[in-house]
């Protein structure tokens, strides 16, 4: 489409903007939303980078907020057309009180949710997450299933506990009357683990790796299958779901969608070795010597040691009972939902993510950890 003044009238809040996936959803909407005049990004933690935005034909305004003051999200929501709620705590190794993960993942997507109504924003996407269908408490599979396949969502742990309600919360409010009389239209996105450039746990697995000499020990056998999608093709979703939703609002409203692409099904250590293993890492099976009850008890020493420091520092290892129990549950998903409600096609093929990401990686070696 050209780029011409009129046709640039639409104004976005991305909540979240500045961290991994947030990111890349600002910077796809001002390669892909042509219809974009003013774009704000929205986040606890400003990025530096945001400045080179600024050059553009798109005005990028940059709001330091916490999603869990109310009238900080009201005064950022006014006026905008779309909000794109990505802003969340994704804490599973223990960083944070439960307390504070409910406030942020559940009160600040209450907040959004109220602010859109308050101040007459019609559309919403709300980023939730896999977890908030499993892996459940009882370890049980969820192989290549979709949104419709039944599964016992049972969790106790606060970060899926709070994914899940804060799901809830946007799909129940798809079709309330916002200021102006119209109607809330409201989706929610479910993505398995992302990869790509910017994921902090992809860049500590590579550090610890360079620490042990150039090795990683695997510790999940690599038949136990993740689904896992390139960021890149996350972020595209996002904006897609966003364009179409005025169009397509008796279909997409009050809808859930797994986020997927054509990256392979693999156990998540398998996967990650993908790109670590051309930055010179290998894996080690050292399942014979570490057998899985010796990693369960050390993964509870592990929640021990945290819990016992925490008055004097935070020790938050990436081996605890529950990444353990996610690591070794098989989660893969076979879906087209996506593309039969919205014309969901990945943008990046498997073999360009992975080369973005083994690049990026490569980058990071020079960066401290
Ligand atoms: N990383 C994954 O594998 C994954 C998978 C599925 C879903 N998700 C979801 O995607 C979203 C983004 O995750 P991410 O991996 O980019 O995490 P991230 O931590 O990199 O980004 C989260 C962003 O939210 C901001 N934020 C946190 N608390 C805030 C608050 N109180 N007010 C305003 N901003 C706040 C952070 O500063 C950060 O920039 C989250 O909702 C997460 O649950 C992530
Ligand atoms: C130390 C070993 C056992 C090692 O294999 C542990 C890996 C572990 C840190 C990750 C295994 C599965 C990951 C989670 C999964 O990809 C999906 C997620 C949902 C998303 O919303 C947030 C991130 C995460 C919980 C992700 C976190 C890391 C793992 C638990």
């Amino acid at each position: 489409m050209a780029d011409s003044a009129e046709t640039r009238k639409l104004v976005y809040l991305v909540t979240g903007g500045c961290g991994f996936l947030g990111e890349h959803v600002v910077r796809m909407l001002l390669q892909r939303e042509p219809r974009l005049y003013e774009l704000r990004v929205f986040d606890l933690h400003l990025g530096p980078w945001l400045e080179e935005l600024k050059t553009g034909p798109v005005q990028v305004t940059a709001i330091q907020g916490d999603v869990t003051q109310a009238h900080e999200v009201a005064a950022a929501v006014a006026g905008a057309h779309v909000v794109i709620h990505t802003a969340g705590l994704v804490d599973v190794f223990g960083r944070a009180s439960p307390e504070t993960i409910y406030e942020v993942n559940v009160q600040g997507t209450k907040n959004v949710i109220e602010a859109c109504v308050q101040t007459g924003t019609r559309f919403l996407v709300y980023t939730s997450s896999m977890e908030v269908v499993g892996p459940n408490i009882k370890g049980h599979p969820f192989y290549r299933g979709n949104e419709d396949t039944p599964y016992e969502a049972i969790h106790r742990h606060p970060y899926p506990c709070s994914k899940a309600q804060a799901e809830r919360l946007v799909l129940e409010a798809n079709g309330r009357k916002v200021h102006g009389g119209l109607s809330l239209v409201t989706c929610a996105l479910r993505p398995t683990g992302i990869y790509g450039e910017g994921h902090q746990i992809m860049r500590d697995f590579y550090h610890q790796g360079l620490r042990l000499g150039g090795r990683l020990f695997r510790a999940i056998p690599a038949s136990v299958e993740h689904s896992r999608v390139y960021v890149g093709n996350v972020a595209w979703m996002h904006v897609l779901v966003a364009q179409e939703l005025e169009q397509r609002a008796a279909l997409m409203g009050g809808q859930v969608y797994f986020c997927y692409d054509e990256s392979p099904y693999k156990s998540y250590e398998d996967f990650n070795m993908e790109f670590l293993g051309p930055c010179g890492l290998r894996l080690v099976d050292t399942r014979l010597l570490v057998p899985y009850w010796l990693l369960m008890l050390l993964a509870t020493l592990n929640a021990l040691l945290q819990w016992l420091l925490r008055p004097l520092l935070l020790y938050a290892p990436l081996l605890n009972p529950y990444t353990l129990a996610v690591a070794n549950t098989t989660f893969t998903v076979s879906t087209d939902k996506a593309q039969r409600h919205f014309g969901y096609k990945p943008l990046f093929s498997w073999e360009d993510s992975r080369t973005r990401t083994i690049r990026w990686v490569q980058a990071v070696e020079g960066s401290a950890p």
